[in-house]
C-alpha cells in the first residue's frame, strides 16, 4: 500500500490529475445501464428480481418498512446511542441552519417590483448506504437539511441486510429524526424504483445521497433521462487526500488513511508528503493499524490502488490537491490554514492534527455527502439549498411600463422580435395616454 512509486516533484501535478479513480469504473456504468433498461422495460418485476438477486429481499407485501418496525427499532436504542444520534443531528442542524436560499424583493425600475420566492421541492428521495456498513450518519446528513428546507415528502431507501430487512439502527435514526417513510431497497435497482416511482415507491423529484459505484452511476444515468429525477451530486466511493509534512505524526496520518480505506474496496486514499522516509513511517503505521482492523480486507484492497506523491512544499501540495480535487482533504503541516487558503478544489477540508475526517463524517456539523471522482472541481457537498428551488415574481405598474418600456422595445428591435416589442409598447402607450 502506498506502494506506487513516490513520484518526482516536477510532474506531481500531472500525476495527480491523471490518478485513475477506481470508483469511476466503466464496468459499473455498463452494469447499471443494463439494470435501468430492464427496469424501464419490465418495471416492478425487474426491480423485484434484482432485489432478490443482490440483497435476497423482495417481500410480497412490498418494500415499505412498517412504521411500527421503525418505532420498535427506535425504542430498542440504548440511551447512549440515542444521545449520540441526537447530539450529532443537533450539530448538523446548527451548521445547516445558516444555509437556505434567501427570499427577497427588489425595486429594479421605478414601478417595477422583482421578487425571489423560495419553495422546497415536493418529494425528496434519500439514499442511505448500507451494503457493507449501515450508515446511520447518512440519515442525519440527508434528513436534517431536507427538513430545514421544509420538504413535505421525504422518502428514504436503504438496502436490507441479506434476507433480513433494513438494519434497525438505520430505522431508529430515521424515526428519531421524524421520518416515517423508509423502503428496504438499495443499489441501482432501488435508485431506479425511486426515480421512476414504481414497485410501491414514490417518484422522487430529486434523489440525494452517497453510495457505491453502482448507486452513483444509477443516479447519474437517471438524471440524464428525459423526465428523470434531478440528483444532488456525484457522491461515490470515499476518497481522502492527506497532505503531511515531515513534522506530522505518522500514526495520525495512517489512522486517517485507514478510516477511509475501510469504506469500500474502491475507496481511494492518497498521501502527499515531503520526503520518502516520512512515507515509509506512514506505510509502517498503516501496516500496524491494519493488524487490528476488522475490515482489514476491504482496506487492503483500497490501499492497493492508493499512492503517495512527493512534493517540495506548500505551493506544490496545493497544486496537487487542486488537480486531484479530493472529496476530503486533510492537512497536517506547519501552517495548515495557510496551505488550505491556496486550495480551490476539495469537498471538505480538515485542518491540523486534532481534526480527523471521522469528526466530519459523524458529528462536526458540515455535511458528509460530498463530491468524489474529481467532481469537487464543480460541486460541493449536500446543502439545504439543494432541497429548495426559487421562483421569481415580477409586478409592474403603469409607471413601470413607462420607465422600462423604451429599453425593452429597443432590445426587441435589436433581436428582430417585433411581437415582443409590441407587447411592451402597447402598455407603455396606454400608460402614457392615462398619465
Ligand atoms: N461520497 C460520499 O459522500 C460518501 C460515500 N460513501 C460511499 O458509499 C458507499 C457505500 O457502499 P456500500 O456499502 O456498498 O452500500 P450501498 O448501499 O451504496 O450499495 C449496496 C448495494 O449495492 C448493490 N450491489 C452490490 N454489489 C453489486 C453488483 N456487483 N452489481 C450491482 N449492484 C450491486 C446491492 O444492491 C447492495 O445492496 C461506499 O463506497 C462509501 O465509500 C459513503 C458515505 C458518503
Ligand atoms: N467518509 C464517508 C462518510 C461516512 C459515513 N460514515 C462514516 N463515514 C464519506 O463522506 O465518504
Ligand atoms: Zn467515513
Amino acid at each position: 500500500m502506498l506502494h506506487s512509486v513516490v513520484w518526482k516533484t516536477a510532474d506531481a501535478r500531472r500525476r495527480a490529475d491523471a490518478l485513475a479513480r477506481p470508483s469511476a469504473r466503466e464496468d459499473a456504468e455498463a452494469t447499471v445501464a443494463r439494470i435501468l433498461a430492464a427496469v424501464r422495460e419490465r418495471g416492478e418485476a425487474a426491480v423485484r428480481e434484482y432485489a432478490e438477486r443482490f440483497d435476497g429481499w423482495a417481500p410480497a407485501d412490498g418494500f415499505r418498512v412498517p412504521v411500527e418496525e421503525m418505532d420498535a427499532a427506535e425504542r430498542a436504542l440504548s440511551d447512549t446511542d440515542r444521545r449520540a444520534i441526537l447530539d450529532a443531528a443537533d450539530a448538523v442542524r446548527r451548521f445547516h441552519a445558516e444555509q437556505g436560499y434567501r427570499a427577497y424583493s427588489s425595486q429594479t425600475w421605478p414601478g417595477t417590483t422583482a421578487e425571489r420566492r423560495v419553495t422546497p421541492i415536493e418529494t425528496a428521495g434519500l439514499y442511505i448506504p448500507a451494503g457493507t456498513a449501515p450508515l446511520v450518519s447518512t440519515v442525519i446528513m440527508l434528513a436534517v437539511p431536507a427538513q430545514l428546507a421544509g420538504v413535505p415528502r421525504i422518502a428514504a431507501i436503504a438496502p436490507p441486510r441479506k434476507g433480513a430487512g433494513v438494519e434497525p439502527t438505520v430505522l431508529a435514526a430515521a424515526r428519531l429524526l421524524g421520518l416515517d417513510e423508509v423502503y428496504a431497497i438499495g443499489g441501482a435497482h432501488g435508485i431506479a424504483a425511486l426515480g421512476y416511482g414504481i414497485a410501491g415507491l414514490p417518484k422522487a423529484d430529486k434523489i440525494f445521497g452517497p453510495g457505491n459505484a453502482w448507486v452513483a452511476a444509477a443516479k447519474a444515468a437517471l438524471a440524464r433521462e428525459p423526465g428523470g429525477p434531478a440528483v444532488d451530486l456525484p457522491a461515490g466511493p470515499s476518497e481522502v487526500m492527506v497532505i503531511a509534512d515531515d513534522g506530522a505524526d505518522p500514526e495520525l496520518v495512517a489512522a486517517d488513511l485507514l478510516s477511509q480505506a475501510e469504506h469500500d474496496v474502491l475507496a481511494q486514499v492518497v498521501l502527499v508528503a515531503w520526503s520518502k522516509p516520512f512515507v515509509s513511517l506512514v506505510r509502517d503505521a498503516v501496516e500496524r493499524g491494519l493488524a487490528g482492523l476488522p475490515r482489514a480486507q476491504v482496506a487492503r484492497a483500497a490501499l492497493a490502488t492508493s499512492c503517495a506523491i512527493l512534493v517540495s512544499g506548500d505551493a506544490e501540495a496545493a497544486e496537487v490537491a487542486d488537480a486531484y480535487a479530493p472529496e476530503h482533504l486533510i492537512i497536517q503541516t506547519g501552517d495548515p490554514r495557510a496551505l488550505s487558503d491556496k486550495v480551490r478544489n476539495a469537498g471538505s477540508i480538515f485542518l491540523g492534527p486534532w481534526t480527523p475526517e471521522a469528526a466530519g463524517d459523524y458529528a462536526a456539523g458540515p455535511n458528509h455527502a460530498l463530491p468524489t471522482a474529481g467532481a469537487a472541481r464543480v460541486h460541493g457537498g449536500v446543502t439545504v439549498e439543494m432541497f429548495q428551488k426559487t421562483t421569481t415574481v415580477l409586478e409592474m405598474s403603469p409607471e413601470g411600463a413607462r420607465a422600462m418600456g423604451p429599453t425593452v422595445e429597443r432590445l426587441a428591435a435589436l433581436e428582430g422580435l417585433d411581437a415582443h416589442g409590441r407587447a411592451m409598447a402597447l402598455r407603455r402607450r396606454k400608460s402614457e395616454a392615462e398619465e
